[in-house]
């Protein structure tokens, strides 16, 4: 059952930190009709959220950076997948294991999410918690919500909490598919994965040893599976990105010839973002039980 206005207005008015705003306010020179968005202003960091698909479009610290990108061709419209900030791509990520007609990185990064509460401690860190519910049918034949915690203090941790509503288990593969604000491309290096496995998207899944940083001379698509430790991004800036039950780590960003490709990134946009996303999928794809809640937290440390 979808969130009325009346109630999702009354969640915002209670908390001075938060406003209730629309993509043409923040994005105005970006397509489309436009969405909802909430603002964050605390004294610790500024940031925006779309309910479209629970993505936080922005996030800036006090004192310092935007950490995120969002695609100066991004489509702000109902439904739509927003190119940029963190969309959360679940139940499956990628392509169906086998359905290719159902929609690319699952059903709940198109959907509209409720915001069921926000809050705000005694040190400034507030807390925003968003739910996707889904009632089994042709596009996911398994009754299961999702929650979504934005945790935004200094650093924002997102907690992602997965439930399974139905009698039988299910296979569920997700990630937190986080587009990052780089300086340049070229120059660009992700860092904590030198001697894992990887399976290349690029060369149809064969797999890979990593050899040193992952660098970028054109398309890049990449995962790495059963990963531990945190993975850093060094560009003109450096970002620890954290994962607490995210085994695995997605590395894409799409060169200059795919770039101009797609509508909603476009020619030589692809050098200001890289995504280096956190979640568990191939070999680490979670198998929920009936009944069963697992949840895992990203965290993004800017340095
Ligand atoms: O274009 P999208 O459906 O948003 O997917 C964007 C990208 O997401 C991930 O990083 C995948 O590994 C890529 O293969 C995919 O191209």
């Amino acid at each position: 059952m979808s969130q009325s206005l009346d109630e999702l207005q009354r969640l915002v008015s209670e908390q001075p930190f938060l406003t209730l705003t629309d993509s043409q306010t923040l994005y105005p020179n970006h397509p489309g009709t436009g969405i909802d968005m909430l603002s964050v202003k605390t004294e610790l960091c500024e940031a925006s959220i779309a309910l479209n698909g629970a993505q936080l479009m922005s996030f800036t610290p006090a004192g310092g950076e935007e950490l995120l990108w969002v695609s100066p061709n991004c489509q702000f419209s109902p439904g739509a997948s927003l190119r940029g900030g963190i969309p959360l791509c679940l139940p499956w990520f990628g392509p169906h294991p086998s359905d290719s007609n159902r929609p690319n990185h699952g059903i709940a990064r198109t959907a509209t999410w409720q915001l069921s509460s926000a809050s705000q401690n005694d040190a400034g860190v507030c807390t925003l918690v968003l739910r996707f519910e889904h009632q089994a049918d042709e596009h996911f034949e398994h009754n299961f919500s999702a929650q979504l915690s934005l945790i935004l203090g200094h650093v924002p941790h997102l907690t992602l909490a997965l439930s399974n509503h139905s009698a039988d288990s299910f296979a569920a593969s997700w990630v937190m598919h986080s587009y990052f604000a780089t300086g340049d491309i070229a120059t660009t290096r992700v860092e904590g994965l030198d001697g894992r496995a990887y399976s290349d998207k690029v060369a149809g899944g064969k797999y890979f040893t990593q050899s040193g940083p992952v660098t970028f001379a054109g398309e890049v698509d990449r995962v790495y599976e059963d990963i531990q430790l945190p993975i850093t991004i060094e560009g003109t800036r450096r970002t620890r990105v954290e994962g607490d039950n995210c085994p695995s780590v997605v590395v894409w960003n799409t060169g200059s010839a795919l770039a101009a490709d797609i509508e909603d990134i476009g020619p030589n946009n692809h050098a200001g973002y890289v995504c280096v996303e956190r979640g568990a999928c191939l070999g680490d794809t979670w198998r929920l039980t009936a009944g069963e809640t697992r949840q895992a937290t990203m965290t993004l440390i800017p340095e």
